[in-house]
């Protein structure tokens, strides 16, 4: 059934003060529809901003805010009381009280700060488009590039045009969007630490605006050792005066606890939590989003969720290539920093999170720290690290780790890890999370494997299959070829009796004709809305660090030695034993995961 209208609308812009969050907007039921239309009420107990703010802050003391003219921030003396708590409302709290932002008097700036470098070509600019093309971006949104490199306006425009595309299902009016698109940027060439160019910026924006109600979004493209240079000049000379200013973070979000919180000490000399959006871009994959549909929305899986029913759980990450061109990068980090204590460790909170009470981003956020705080710190014993070397196969020589010229020779830095965690809480108590992720592996491939138990007394035990190792086992597939899929032991037709296990099976090449976005445009568009559910709360940030840090620092200070594996294998047989250890068999391993 479709509850929606057809258009990802720029036309919510002008309906409503801003635009509805998308955990309020309802799935496209027509294959016609392109960015999801905004149904209000459906999911989320956050409404509209409007009817938030008066649900939630003691307005009425104050004035009628509507007839309030549009204020910078500064000129701001309005108070919300919030849990009792009486505090000075913000410039975007204040525009959404007085509905001051519509369509025509609003525009969104956005600045991709890097604009020169690798993420930026390859994803920000391809997913901004994307949205322009699915008309999910504003009426009124300009895009700058800023960087050190020199460039021109056309400059950076043929540097976008490259990466651009258009989807395999949509390609009508293709080319013409993409000169729209490329219209609408522009490039700014300054120094990451100087407040004097960002305040050059900050007229170019003004420039764009023309006297419109101001908003601005800066995502840091930029290696992390830049990002505090930025935020301070960009917040001092090129926040916007009358709108809101976020900002998107990438990762690494520090080292360890202390240079994390670091970090979040220095952001928050600038901006408010509020404004900062953490990315982990795996929250914004179409299967891990969907993991809490699966979970809370069929009677089926939410009973058997639990340590009562299943056994372990397996989140696995592997590469088909080496760090080639980020070895530079990656040797400061290790495959512990790079996936499993962000990628890995978000799909775990997901997966293992207690009922949310709303699909608010806080009420999510909670959970998923709760669950993250519940959760042992890892031990040296828990845990297995590998290194790949080189290895010739079909005449063709891949090459080690640490042939790689900005990797040192005598480099220990870990390209796979596996490793087993426990939740202490009544729900998982006993049950093995494990992890994997690895470079230069078999295959590329990230999913989630959910084993159950075996059925006690099975009458079947005696029919072929091995029932006690055949148990079911649930797949989530998030890349590549989507898919959801469930392990049974069936009936092999015919009049004996002979069991095998099959598939039920939800590839979604099969089922869904529409291409599926890309993360970024779904975190783009999320954090242009100010929908903040798939981007880490500094507490969050600072449990999944916590559960890392000891075990990364006596894996540094006794200097333990990764495991060689060969370049394109399935990783170190370390890993097998470590999980044998639990009684467990990797999912990925098994003969049957290769007849899917
Ligand atoms: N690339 C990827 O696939 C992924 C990247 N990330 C994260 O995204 C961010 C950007 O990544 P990516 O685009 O690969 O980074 P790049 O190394 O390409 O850097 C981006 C831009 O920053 C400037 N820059 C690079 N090094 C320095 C330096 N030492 N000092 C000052 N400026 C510098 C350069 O621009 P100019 O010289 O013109 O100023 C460069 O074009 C990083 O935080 C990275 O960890 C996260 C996930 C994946
Ligand atoms: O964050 C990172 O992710 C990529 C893998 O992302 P994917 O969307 O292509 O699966 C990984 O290659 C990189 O090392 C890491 O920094």
């Amino acid at each position: 059934m479709a509850l929606s209208s057809p258009k990802c609308p720029s036309s919510q812009f002008a309906l409503r003060p801003s635009p509805a969050p998308r955990s309020q907007r309802v799935a496209a039921a027509s294959s016609s529809l392109s960015c999801p239309p905004i149904p209000r009420r459906l999911f989320s107990k956050r409404v509209s901003s409007q009817s938030r703010a008066n649900r939630r802050w003691n307005v009425a003391s104050v004035h009628d805010a509507r007839t309030l003219p549009i204020s910078p921030a500064k000129e701001i003396d309005l108070k919300k009381v919030e849990n009792g708590v009486s505090s000075a409302i913000s410039a975007e709290e204040y525009r959404d009280l007085a509905g001051l932002s519509t369509r025509e008097n609003s525009t969104v700036s956005i600045t991709v700060v890097g604009a020169s470098g690798d993420l930026a070509k390859k994803k920000i600019f391809p997913a901004l488009f994307a949205l322009y093309y699915e008309d999910c971006l504003p009426e009124h949104f300009t895009i700058f590039g800023y960087a050190r490199s020199k460039m021109t306006d056309t400059e950076l425009r043929n540097m976008v045009s490259k990466t651009l595309t258009c989807r395999i299902d949509k390609r009508e009016n293709c080319s013409e969007k993409m000169e729209q698109f490329l219209g609408r940027c522009f490039y700014h060439s300054g120094q990451y630490d100087s407040e004097e160019n960002f305040a050059e910026l900050d007229k170019e924006i003004k420039k764009h605006e023309a006297g419109r109600l101001s908003n601005r979004l800066f995502y840091l493209s930029i290696p992390p050792n830049i990002f505090m240079d930025v935020v301070k000049c960009a917040s001092k000379s090129a926040s916007s005066a009358n709108g809101w200013t976020r900002v998107i973070v990438e990762k690494p979000f520090g080292q360890d606890s202390e240079s994390s919180a670091a970090l979040t000490r220095g952001l928050k000399q600038f901006l408010v939590e509020d404004q900062i959006f953490r990315i982990d871009h795996y929250l914004g994959k179409e299967l891990v989003e969907n993991l809490s549909v699966l979970r809370f929305s069929n009677l089926v899986f939410e009973p058997l969720w639990s340590r009562q029913y299943i056994r372990n759980v397996q989140l696995i990450f592997s590469e088909d290539f080496g760090t080639e061109g980020r070895g530079g990068y990656f040797d400061n980090y290790g495959i512990i920093r790079d996936i499993m204590q962000n990628h890995l460790l978000q799909m775990l909170a997901l997966f293992a999170m207690e009922t949310p009470i709303s699909l608010d981003a806080e009420d999510i956020r909670n959970e998923k720290v709760k669950v993250l705080r519940s959760m042992k710190p890892l031990q040296l014993e828990d845990v297995v690290i590998g290194q790949y070397k080189s290895h010739t196969k079909g005449g063709f020589t891949y090459p080690a780790y640490t042939d790689d010229k900005t990797v040192p020779r005598d480099s220990l830095t870990p390209t796979f890890a596996a490793a087993v965690l426990f939740i202490d809480n009544a729900r998982w108590d006993g049950v093995p999370f494990l992890m994997k992720a690895g470079k230069a592996l078999h295959t590329r491939r990230t999913e989630i494997r959910v084993q159950f138990r075996h059925v006690p007394g099975n009458l079947y035990r005696s029919f072929g299959t091995d029932l006690d190792r055949a148990t079911n086992e649930l797949v989530i597939r998030v890349q590549p070829d989507e898919a959801i899929y469930l392990k049974i032991n069936n009936k092999i037709p015919g009049l004996g009796m002979r069991l095998d296990r099959s598939n039920l099976n939800l590839l979604y090449a099969a089922r869904y004709s529409k291409e599926i976005p890309d993360a970024y445009e779904r975190l783009l568009l999320d954090a242009i809305e100010g929908e903040r559910r798939l981007f880490i709360r500094s507490d969050e940030l600072e449990a999944a660090w916590a559960l890392f840090t000891p075990l990364l620092k006596e894996l540094e200070e006794k200097r333990i030695a990764p495991e060689l594996y060969p370049y394109g294998s399935r990783g170190p047989v370390g890993a097998h034993y470590l999980a044998a250890k639990h009684k467990i068999r990797w999912g990925d391993l098994s003969s049957e995961h290769y007849k899917i």
